[in-house]
């Protein structure tokens, strides 16, 4: 796997970003910057998106404060989605989206790779992510329509088809995808960012990007013995429901307000995974990873 072009393109993609800002703050906005797919999908440009953004913000806000029950495991299926988002910008694709049919919920699968890829996957993040920066205990690297990679991309589309499958069949575009690694201690030198505090705060993933419908994780370390903590936990209003990442097991839910989730602290070692975000809609998907 090029990971070196990798790294090459990465620290062009931050320069880039950097740029960006400084051109910002003097008020001149470079034309990529607004047009760019990525954009397009954080910060929606029409009023209504905007207007929609702060209240799904704030819909994110008053979940969080809700949330405290007693911890227990997860026991997957289906549930009753939340109050929708983002409604009058993102309409609601039937049999992809999640409402009635297919239902909102969590599920897993186990094995979706298998221990030969799960080594690998370790082996090549081990070695790229030394070079990228680390923000407290968290490294990662955004799967941009910059990074298409043999590996990878190959692990993405398998997710794609599970989920797919789970779902009864919808058509599932890439809308975002993210390898990361948390790892405690965490690893001091110049390439530690310092944390920025939300590494493990809870959050609803549409709300934070708006074209997620549903939301994957294809864990290549095991709770319990890779690392210690660590757990996805989704919190409810009655319970937090506790799920323990595995190598080689996909979990995936509708990214909705029904899904409130956090990663619980860590105490030690080296936690592995790729995140997947879909979206049902074919405007809102990555052009590069779109083809089978
Ligand atoms: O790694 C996990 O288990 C969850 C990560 C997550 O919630 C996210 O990236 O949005
Ligand atoms: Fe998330």
């Amino acid at each position: 796997m090029p990971w070196d072009d990798f790294r090459e393109r990465y620290v062009a993609a931050l320069m880039e970003e950097e740029r960006a800002e400084m051109l910002q703050q003097q008020d001149q906005v470079p034309d990529w910057f607004l047009t760019s797919e990525v954009r397009k999908k954080d910060a929606p440009e029409t009023l209504d998106g905007q207007v929609e953004a702060l209240v799904a913000q704030k819909k994110q806000r008053l979940a969080i404060a809700r949330s405290a029950g007693p911890l227990e495991p997860l026991i997957p299926g289906s549930l009753p989605c939340g109050e929708a988002l983002y409604e009058s910008v993102y309409r609601r694709v039937p049999g992809c989206s999640p409402m009635a049919e297919p239902s909102c919920g969590r599920w897993l699968v186990d094995e979706v790779a298998s221990l030969e890829e799960v080594a690998a996957m370790r082996s090549t993040m081990q070695e790229a992510f030394a070079g990228l920066y680390h923000s407290g205990p968290l490294t990662s690297l955004a799967l941009g329509e910059a990074f298409p990679a043999g590996a990878t991309q190959e692990l993405m589309q398998r997710a794609r088809h599970a989920v797919s499958e789970a779902l009864g069949g919808p058509k599932l575009f890439f809308s975002g995808a993210m390898l990361t690694r948390f790892q405690i201690p965490q690893v001091e030198g110049d390439m530690q960012r310092n944390s920025s505090g939300d590494e493990f705060a809870p959050h609803v993933d549409k709300a934070n990007v708006a074209s997620y419908d549903w939301s994957a994780l294809l864990y290549f370390s095991t709770a319990g013995e890779d690392f210690q903590g660590g757990e996805l936990i989704f919190l409810d209003a009655e319970a937090q429901r506790m799920l323990k990442p595995v190598r080689g097991r996909l979990a995936f839910f509708s990214s909705g307000l029904e899904n409130l989730h956090r990663i619980g602290p860590m105490t030690w070692g080296t936690r592995l995974a790729l995140a997947v975000w879909f979206t049902c809609s074919e405007r809102h998907g990555s052009a590069v990873h779109a083809a089978d």
